[in-house]
């Protein structure tokens, strides 16, 4: 429902008499509503599967639902794809007319992602365009426990007030009529991994075989499986498990056509408000401890271990060096502390600065892609072997995914701990930070502990919500 103390809808597309609405102006409207949950405005929209978003980011303070297609932004895989990406939102930015408070969050919010490799998507990743983003029709915000509706709109010569009016009304009923939802039950059939145990191990050897015969360090390696399910993954049954158990996580889904990716990576790679950005260095991984000592144990062995220190100091390096000549004001503590999430713990090094005048969220996002958490070190040796050796195809699989506003502020986490779903099949992918010693069976585990979490979410272990 509106808020009844905002302007009023009427009193803002009379603003709209005043505009000059030329070249096919996009125009957003935004209203403060009454409290309404996420994941049942998600599900509510179930007519609208293939069109739909998800995101709420790591410390919980923002939230997006969208939903429907008012714009799109895709960039095929040219060299300078984050450059031409920030040239297509540069084209729609003076032509998007923004009507009430443009609260952080709120108004025109593109979301979307790139694909890992700058390469044309095969096989399972189709229906996804490698790099893109869309503008919702209609977006929900909840930012610091505010909750709006952004309503997008293209406007052609047939545009009237009457109508524009019309679609908002029946938009905010929409919201007004969304009910807690109903979770399925789906089981996890069977399992598939394409890679078998002796192909993960003779993979692993002979990356550690050329880390130590050649200038690569570092280079991590993914693998993929298969779950089938005796019935059509319900999302929201999905994400709900998600949002309630992978505590200080990025929760994510993008839908394309009958598929959807969906994940809940802890790792954010940028965010940028004014001028001040944020990263994260995260490699290195334990599980958690049964006790608290145990975990503390735990923790403290990771802190002190000298192959998973190495696996962290190549993405510090790198991060920091990336990002410096960009900023005026860099700040990345010398020693990483613990990031626990609910069962696996990692290194982490926060890094914040203040961005240079006329550096961009793109600017970044350009140098930062792949980190050596998700691709190794030197980037070019990595990238070759992954792309020679690996057997999956990653799309965007650690990746870039987030959104950004008209004025280039926005996030992006990696997309790990993530799923590809098609109707009944997920595929799942998990990957480790290789380096000289380490260990193929040891990989192999954490790979284990890291697919952990969207198994369970995706067999519907639930915790009540019945709705
Ligand atoms: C590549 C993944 O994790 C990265 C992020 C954190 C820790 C990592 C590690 O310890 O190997 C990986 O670099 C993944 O989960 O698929
Ligand atoms: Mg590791």
């Amino acid at each position: 429902m509106i808020k009844t103390d905002r302007v009023s809808l009427e009193a803002q597309l009379n603003q709209l008499s005043f505009l000059n609405l030329e070249n096919d102006p996009y125009i957003a409207i935004i209203q403060e509503i009454d409290p309404v949950d996420p994941i049942d405005v998600y599900a509510h929209y179930n007519h609208k599967k293939g069109e739909r978003f998800y995101w709420s980011n790591a410390n919980g303070d923002t939230t997006f639902v969208g939903v429907g297609v008012c714009d799109e932004l895709a960039v095929h895989a040219t060299p300078q794809r984050f450059e031409a990406m920030q040239a297509e939102i540069d084209k729609r930015r003076q032509r998007i007319h923004v009507l009430g408070d443009e609260v952080d969050g709120t108004g025109p919010i593109y979301f979307g992602g790139f694909s890992f490799f700058n390469q044309p998507h095969k096989e399972e990743w189709q229906s996804f365009q490698e790099n893109y983003f869309v503008l919702p029709k209609q977006l929900l915000t909840v930012k610091d426990g505010r909750y709006f509706v952004t309503c997008h709109m293209k406007l052609d010569e047939e545009s009237t007030v009457a109508n524009i009016k019309t679609f908002v009304e029946q938009q905010l009923r929409e919201i007004d009529a969304v009910q807690p939802f109903r979770k399925q039950q789906s089981h996890r059939d069977a399992i598939r991994d394409p890679l078998t145990y002796v192909e993960w191990e003779q993979l692993i050897e002979s990356a550690v075989a050329q880390i130590q015969s050649s200038p690569l360090d570092k280079v991590v390696l993914a693998r993929e499986v298969e779950a089938i399910f005796d019935e059509r993954i319900a999302l929201e049954d999905v994400l709900h498990v998600l949002t309630d158990n992978q505590q200080h996580s990025y929760v994510f889904v993008m839908e394309q056509g009958e598929d959807a990716f969906i994940g809940a990576s802890p790792e954010r790679l940028v965010s940028v408000e004014q001028n001040i950005i944020y990263s994260a260095c995260l490699a290195g991984t334990t599980s958690r401890g049964e006790t608290l000592d145990e975990d503390d144990l735990k923790a403290w062995q990771l802190l002190h271990d000298e192959k998973n220190l190495e696996e962290h100091r190549y993405v510090v390096k790198m991060i920091e060096q990336a990002v410096q000549p960009l900023c005026d004001n860099l700040d990345v503590p010398d020693d990483p502390v613990i990031y626990p999430l609910t069962t696996i713990q990692h290194l982490y090094t926060p890094v914040k600065g203040e961005l240079t005048k006329g550096v961009s969220l793109f600017d970044v996002l350009s140098v930062l892609h792949p980190t050596p958490a998700l691709g190794g070190e030197p980037r070019q040796e990595a990238m070759a072997f992954i792309e020679s050796n690996e057997p999956i195809e990653r799309g965007w699989y650690a990746a870039p995914i987030g959104w950004f506003d008209r004025h280039l502020n926005g996030e992006f986490a990696v997309a790990i701990r993530s799923s590809l779903v098609s109707g009944q099949t997920a595929r799942l992918f998990a990957g480790c930070g290789i380096v000289a010693d380490s260990d193929a069976e040891a990989e192999y585990d954490e790979t284990n502990l890291k697919l952990t979490p969207m198994l369970d979410a995706l067999g519907g272990q639930q915790d009540g919500h019945d709705g």
